[in-house]
């Protein structure tokens, strides 16, 4: 009787073996049927999968797992060895011809890496199966598309089908980064792409220009950055521009109050109303009901607007009036703050709560600790929830998915 027991413990144990290997392999395979059910966290760890959070899964199985799920430095050394420079120099040609490249790419990153990860899936048109990221309202002032199809279709001819779009986007970011003058960090690389764009995600997800600092907070949080990592990405903000249509409210009737914001330096609120003519935008979708027709009203906590970043609206440098003039990256835009000079009402607001104003005045009188600061937080966005292994593709045009077998 006591060999029957042991016998049928073995003939269970081997049945959970079996099956959970077939559950792995099935998920691997497949993927659920869902392209965005297996992501990485930058270091290669699996999320979003309980499957491969469970310990005490079979040590053999789940390290190949991790080995094919997980970024690597140098991902392209043997099969596209010139990719990273190839970017590199790219960006830097480009860059020096149109400065304005590289605020466009940084924010290009933003916006695709918030949105359901590095996978490059803000790249995508619209086509017959997808609507397209480009179409929700924080999307519609991006640029630098042109760039990144520019240096896809020279890396398509060095080694076809390689380079991934995601990977092209963070490399070209970081690229930016440098040529504005911010910090280096590594990247590991092995991304795939999308086979699919989020637009609905997009247009919810991405903060706009009027929310407040709690909004903010919780938007990063939920995608595991913390109060100080958040403050420190805002220093992108110190490079680039914004269009009047994002701040003019702040001028002119913030709040309904048919007043300027009482948090905006008076001097800056004077200078900018020359360049920001009164009612830009007071037409706008997202203007409080009962307002004055003419006053520009976009206090919707939403706030992008349909029309955003229109061709017709006035642009003005994110460091308009740096009176600290080429001052460190990152450093100006913190000064800034504590000057109530934030052109964005979303910008202005970190000075909102205890700590992150502490994190401002660190950043603002610490360029050192702010480039440090900077550099790990890009590199936790640049990684954050991508596609590896099987789990997505290599698009050989960035607007365009493969087409299905
Ligand atoms: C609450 C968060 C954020 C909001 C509401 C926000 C909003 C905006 C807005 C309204 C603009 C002006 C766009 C235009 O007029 O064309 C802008 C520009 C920019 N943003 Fe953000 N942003 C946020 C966070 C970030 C982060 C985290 C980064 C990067 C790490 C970033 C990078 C940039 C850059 C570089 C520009 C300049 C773009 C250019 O010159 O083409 N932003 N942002
Ligand atoms: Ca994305």
């Amino acid at each position: 009787m006591k060999y029957l027991g042991d016998y049928k413990i073995v003939l269970l144990t081997c049945s959970v073996i079996a099956l959970s290997i077939y559950i792995a392999i099935y998920r691997i395979e497949f993927g659920n049927g869902n392209f965005t059910a297996n992501r990485t966290d930058g270091g290669g760890k699996v999320s979003e999968n309980p499957f491969f959070d469970d310990d005490f899964m079979f040590m053999s199985v789940s390290e190949d797992i991790d080995r094919s799920f997980s970024l690597h430095y140098d991902y392209y050394r043997e099969s596209c060895p010139s990719a990273e420079k190839i970017i590199a120099k790219s960006i830097r040609d480009i860059s020096d011809v149109k400065p304005s490249v590289a605020p466009s790419l940084i924010r290009l990153l933003f916006h695709d890496c918030f949105i359901e990860g590095c996978d490059a899936s803000v790249l995508l048109d619209v086509d017959e199966s997808n609507t397209s990221e480009k179409e929700a309202s924080p999307n519609l002032s991006l640029k630098g598309f042109d760039v990144i199809d520019a240096i896809k279709s020279e890396l398509e001819t060095v080694c076809p089908g390689v380079v991934s779009c995601a990977d092209l986007l963070v490399l070209a970011a970081r690229e930016a980064v440098l040529v504005a003058g911010g910090p280096f960090y590594p990247l590991e690389t092995g991304r795939k792409d999308s086979a699919m764009a989020f637009k609905k995600i997009a247009q919810d997800e991405l903060p706009g220009p009027q929310a407040i600092l709690s909004e903010i907070l919780a938007r990063f949080a939920s995608r595991g950055f913390s109060r100080r990592e958040t403050v420190s990405l805002f220093g992108a903000h110190s490079i680039g521009i914004t269009h009047c249509t994002f701040f003019e409210n702040r001028l002119y009737n913030f709040s309904g109050t048919g007043k300027p914001d009482p948090d905006f330096n008076p001097g800056v609120v004077q200078e900018l109303k020359t360049k920001c003519p009164f009612s830009v935008s007071a037409s706008s979708p997202s203007a409080s009901p009962g307002l004055v027709p003419s006053l520009p009203a976009s206090d919707s906590r939403n706030s992008y607007g349909m029309s955003s970043g229109s061709s017709n609206d006035g642009v003005i440098d994110l460091s308009y009036n740096n009176e600290g003039g080429d001052e460190n990256f990152g450093t100006r835009y913190f000064k800034r703050l504590m000057e109530k000079k934030g052109l964005l009402f979303s910008d202005q607001q970190l000075m909102g709560s205890e700590e992150t104003e502490l994190w401002v005045r660190a950043y603002a009188s610490d360029p050192s600790l702010f480039r440090r600061d900077f550099a790990m937080s890009m590199m936790k966005l640049s990684s954050y929830h991508v596609l590896t292994g099987p789990l997505g593709q290599v698009r050989t045009t960035c607007s365009k998915v493969l087409p299905r077998n």
